[in-house]
């Protein structure tokens, strides 16, 4: 069995044998022919099967069979019943905080918005971000900064890193109004403290909005207990919703009544149907809604959420840092010398679940992995991502990646 690197595929053959999620695997779809190797869970998740199902079923009987009146029946409320699951499975968070709807850029720029509406009002009007902050993240930032007046206040960084307490705290004051953080960083795969920073940020009279893109559905976030003011993400990584698939905002119960958002749709209105003149906002998180729910949308998140409910989302989060401590395990030992580089924490608890690999010729790298049907993701400027999905993920096809990796490079 052995590869280009020796005793890697046994061990790979080892873990994936005592590992309690591997049954997982069989419940996605394989594609024909399959691939050798997908390490790109974190940017696209790969389809569940039962979501073929799913969809067939909605198309045939709850649109194709009760047509509109399935709006009455279930469709009204889809939106908030699917965000109390993923909330209470994957979010730390009581019913009546999560939504499901528009995409992550969408969600971010309304509850950015209100925060920051809600700040200035306060006499607060600087808004902190980070430059490695995911790109929509820092451009949604500069529309509502330029919109609203606020001011933005930039944290840099270290780039093989991402926001830390300590170097925040330099930078709150009694102008800080808000704080936008991504909870594990795109690039790097730096997990923040969502609890401290959180609590730094209250002490000092800030809101922060968590952006929980790659942390949902893989990691711990326990918003309620960390008491966490807003939060967006999205579902196509981890939850498996497919492309385009919808994003989650979170709204603490406690802010729900304080703040407005800027989209004022008919679906966030307290009588939709009523059709009147005036806008006049829900009560609770539904007034976070703005248009129609992106019903077909949803059907892969709910069938994410409902296997994640099964199996515990601590299951998942513990593969999902044995698939990292194995990627760096192996570099070290065997690519190394080959001039791959570990560009992501080391320590388990400041990591997410992918591991960024550096190489001068990563762009390259990355061309050719895909060539030969293992895929990875590559980033300006060197870098190369290893995304972990521990519900489809094998370490064999860890093990693959990496033995191609140094085949390229030999
Ligand atoms: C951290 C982060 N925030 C926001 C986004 C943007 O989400 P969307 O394209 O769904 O609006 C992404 C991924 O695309 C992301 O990784
Ligand atoms: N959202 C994406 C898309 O629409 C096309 C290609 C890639 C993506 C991504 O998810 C990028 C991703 N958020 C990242 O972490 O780089």
């Amino acid at each position: 069995m052995s590869g280009r690197l020796p005793g890697v595929a046994e061990r790979a053959a080892a873990l994936d044998a005592a590992d309690p999620l591997a049954w997982c695997r069989a419940e996605f779809v394989e594609g024909e022919p399959p691939v050798r190797a997908y390490l790109d869970g974190n940017s696209l998740g790969r389809p569940l099967r039962a979501t073929a199902a799913r969809l067939q079923e909605l198309v045939v009987g709850a649109w194709g069979t009760r047509l509109i009146r399935s709006w009455d029946e279930q469709w009204m409320q889809l939106p908030l019943e699917l965000g109390d699951h993923l909330g209470r499975v994957c979010l730390g968070a009581a019913p009546g905080q999560v939504f499901v709807g528009d995409s992550t850029t969408v969600l971010l720029y309304k509850l950015l918005r209100a925060a920051v509406a809600d700040a200035m009002e306060r006499g607060r009007p600087q808004l902190v971000l980070d430059t490695e902050n995911f790109p929509t993240n820092r451009y949604v930032a500069e529309g509502v900064a330029a919109e609203t007046g606020a001011e933005l206040v930039w944290l840099s960084p270290d780039p093989a890193r991402g926001v830390e307490l300590e170097h925040l705290r330099e930078h709150l004051g009694e102008r800080t109004g808000v704080v936008l953080v991504s909870h594990v960083a795109y690039k790097s795969s730096w997990r923040a403290d969502l609890a401290e920073i959180t609590a730094a940020a209250r002490e000092h009279g800030a809101l922060v909005l968590w952006d929980l893109c790659h942390s949902a559905g893989v990691l711990p976030v326990d918003l309620d207990a960390a008491d966490v003011d807003l939060a967006v993400g999205c579902s196509y990584k981890f939850l498996n919703a497919g492309p385009g698939g919808p994003a989650f905002g979170y709204v603490a119960t406690r802010l729900q009544q304080r703040l407005s958002q800027p989209v004022q749709g008919w679906m966030g209105h307290a009588e939709p149907f009523v059709m009147g003149p005036g806008y006049r906002p829900a009560e609770g998180v539904r007034r976070f809604i703005s248009g129609t729910p992106p019903v077909l949308a949803m059907a892969g998140l709910a069938d994410t959420v409902e296997l994640v409910d099964r199996v515990g989302l601590e299951a998942v989060t513990t593969k999902a840092l044995a698939l990292g401590a194995f990627v760096v395990e192996v570099v070290d030992e065997h690519l190394a010398g080959l001039g791959v580089g570990v560009a992501s924490p080391r320590d388990p608890g400041r990591r997410g679940a992918h591991v960024t690999l550096t190489h001068p010729d990563a762009r390259e790298l990355c061309r050719r992995l895909w060539e030969v049907d293992v895929v990875p993701d590559f980033r300006e400027p060197d870098v190369v991502r290893l995304g972990l999905a521990p519900l489809s993920t094998s370490y064999a096809e860890v093990a693959t990646a990496l033995e191609e990796i140094a085949r390229l490079l030999d």
